[in-house]
């Protein structure tokens, strides 16, 4: 899908709304524990229950593979059933991929061809040759960690240089001389508002994917006010903060009810 798509999709649903994907067995309903999948059993109520305030979905890849093959068909259930039920949405496989040329390459085939996914995000750290296999797919995006939530990022993404610039100013900059350039969009945390002028000036027509919303404390206000630009520019997700709202019978009512109080934030910038 290309970011055309996406914008007309905030502009319909008043929202920037990505809702994450990230289940853990031990949090889920325990009613759900009967089904022969419950991951994807819990995926299917929570995405029918937020599809109305919501423009895209990002399940994260490391909660799927930790119940080895179990946890990919899930996956693999998820996203077909996204594809199928609503294509207008905007999919994000959360993986976190970086290697050599070759491999990348398959890395994108997996997500891009064989799952179908609209978008896959990547660490940028072992340079060009790493993403560039990402940006050859032709109506996908890749979405490069920018400057992320986390406190580790401070190690390094947060390092200043001897030019005064930080490291993850000089990422940013360099990866816009990269082929297909134009399909990259970037993580920033909501955790760090302070550096959305910054990032912004550096990448002004990208789209941004904001985590840290909700459960790691970042500010939907704040993100709203400094990320946005002409075209929205922003995706904002939050996963345990709306999928865990509630672990009993009524977790998709409660995931919808949390969506919604999201969304109504975002409208009053749209
Ligand atoms: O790439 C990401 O999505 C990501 C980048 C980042 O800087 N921080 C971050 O939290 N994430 C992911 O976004 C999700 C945040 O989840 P919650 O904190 O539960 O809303 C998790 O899947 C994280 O792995």
């Amino acid at each position: 899908m290309n970011t055309n798509i996406l914008k007309q999709q905030i502009e319909l649903k008043k929202s920037m709304l990505c809702v994450g994907l990230d289940v853990d067995l031990e949090k889920i309903p325990k009613h759900l524990l009967d089904f022969e999948d419950p991951i994807f059993e819990f995926n299917k109520a929570i995405i029918d229950a937020t599809i109305k305030f919501s423009v895209a979905y990002k399940p994260n890849l490391a909660f799927y593979e930790a119940y080895g093959l179990k946890g990919w068909l899930a996956l693999e259930k998820t996203i077909e059933y996204l594809n199928k039920n609503y294509p207008e949405v905007f999919t994000i496989a959360d993986a976190k991929r970086g290697d050599i040329g070759n491999t990348a390459s398959r890395y994108a085939k997996a997500f891009f061809d064989d799952l179908g996914f609209d978008a896959v995000t990547v660490a940028p750290y072992m340079g060009k040759d790493s993403v560039e296999p990402f940006l050859a797919f032709k109506n996908k995006q890749t979405i490069m960690l920018g400057l992320t939530s986390n406190p580790g990022a401070k190690d390094f993404q947060l390092e200043k240089l001897s030019d005064g610039n930080y490291l993850f100013e000089k990422v940013l900059e360099r990866s816009k001389s990269w082929q297909n350039s134009h399909q990259l969009m970037y993580v920033v945390g909501a955790t760090k508002p302070e550096y959305f002028k910054m990032i912004r000036q550096l990448v002004p027509e990208a789209f941004l994917l904001v985590p840290g919303i909700g459960a790691q404390g970042g500010s939907l206000e704040e993100v709203c006010e400094y990320g946005m630009n002409t075209n929205f520019g922003l995706l904002i997700n939050s996963s345990r903060g709306i999928i865990y709202k509630s672990n009993s019978l009524d977790f998709a009512e409660a995931a919808a009810d949390e969506a919604q109080r999201l969304q109504l934030v975002m409208k009053k910038y749209l």
